[in-house]
């Protein structure tokens, strides 16, 4: 493959991949190339180095396997989309929180927070449960709108949602989770059936930051038990629970 045509952020992958071949034979490597249009392939490269005259070439074939990828990715985006909402799943969100976790230095900044709608049974109660989806549907794509680029929102139950804010600290992240939260509070539903008048939806949020000696469990364990506090104290709140006290209320 003539390297010009390789594209720029495969390049590194394609060279150590041919001084490999260099060593132990066989160069097999997948990578993308732009051709003269400007449009992306992927292809797969199978080649050997054999002496030509007083030269050693690669010798093998160049397979367009785009097609394959395409698929491939859209297998990796369904396994990681919530079906219902169009946001990561709590597989996702479970993936990124444990790399959160292993990675996470002193200096490192992050905090966890899980996004519960208030009294959601009865949203499906007084509407129908394809009133329930729309509303869970709209408020996702709400809060993905509020979140910064690296942030990571997902739907990791039914309606409870999880956000990974990195590089924030606790009272940043609970200012502007609060200033969600009053956002969603003013959002008017507006009852499919029609004849119903429009109503609006709440929700609590738990809140806590990431610290060194954190797994997964134990940072969700406070998030959780911070959305629970905040439950229990009459919902529509933001709460932050940290290592001395239970919560506090935002
Ligand atoms: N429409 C719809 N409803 C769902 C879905 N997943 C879960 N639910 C419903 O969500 C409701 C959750 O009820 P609860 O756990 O009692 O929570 P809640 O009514 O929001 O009460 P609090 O969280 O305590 O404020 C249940 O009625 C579930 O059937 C879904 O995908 N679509």
């Amino acid at each position: 493959m003539f390297q010009q045509a390789v594209h720029p952020d495969d390049l590194a992958l394609v060279l150590a991949s041919e001084q490999q071949a260099k060593k132990f034979g066989t160069h097999d490597v997948v990578h993308r190339i732009v051709r003269t249009d400007g449009s992306v392939r992927w292809v797969h490269e199978l080649a050997d180095y054999n002496q030509y005259i007083h030269e050693d070439i690669l010798i093998g074939t160049v397979r367009d396997i785009t097609e394959q990828k395409i698929y491939e990715q859209e297998l990796e985006r369904l396994s990681i989309t919530d079906e219902l909402t169009g946001v990561y799943n709590r597989r996702y969100f479970m993936q990124q929180l444990e790399q959160l976790v292993v990675r996470f230095t002193p200096s490192t900044q992050a905090v966890v927070a899980i996004f519960d709608i208030d009294y959601f049974k009865q949203i499906n109660d007084n509407y129908g449960h394809a009133e329930g989806d729309a509303v869970l549907c709209r408020l996702a794509q709400f809060m993905q709108q509020q979140l910064r680029p690296g942030d990571i929102f997902a739907r990791t139950g039914g309606e409870e949602f999880g956000l990974l804010l990195h590089r924030t600290n606790a009272a940043d992240a609970k200012r502007r989770l609060n200033a969600i939260r009053i956002l969603v509070n003013e959002l008017e539903f507006v009852p499919s059936t029609g004849i119903e008048q429009p109503y609006r939806v709440s929700a609590t949020i738990g809140l806590t930051n990431v610290h060194v000696d954190d797994d997964k469990d134990s940072v969700l364990y406070r998030a959780d038990h911070a959305l629970y506090f905040g439950k229990n104290k009459g919902r529509n709140c933001v709460i932050w629970a940290d290592d001395e006290a239970d919560a506090d209320v935002g």
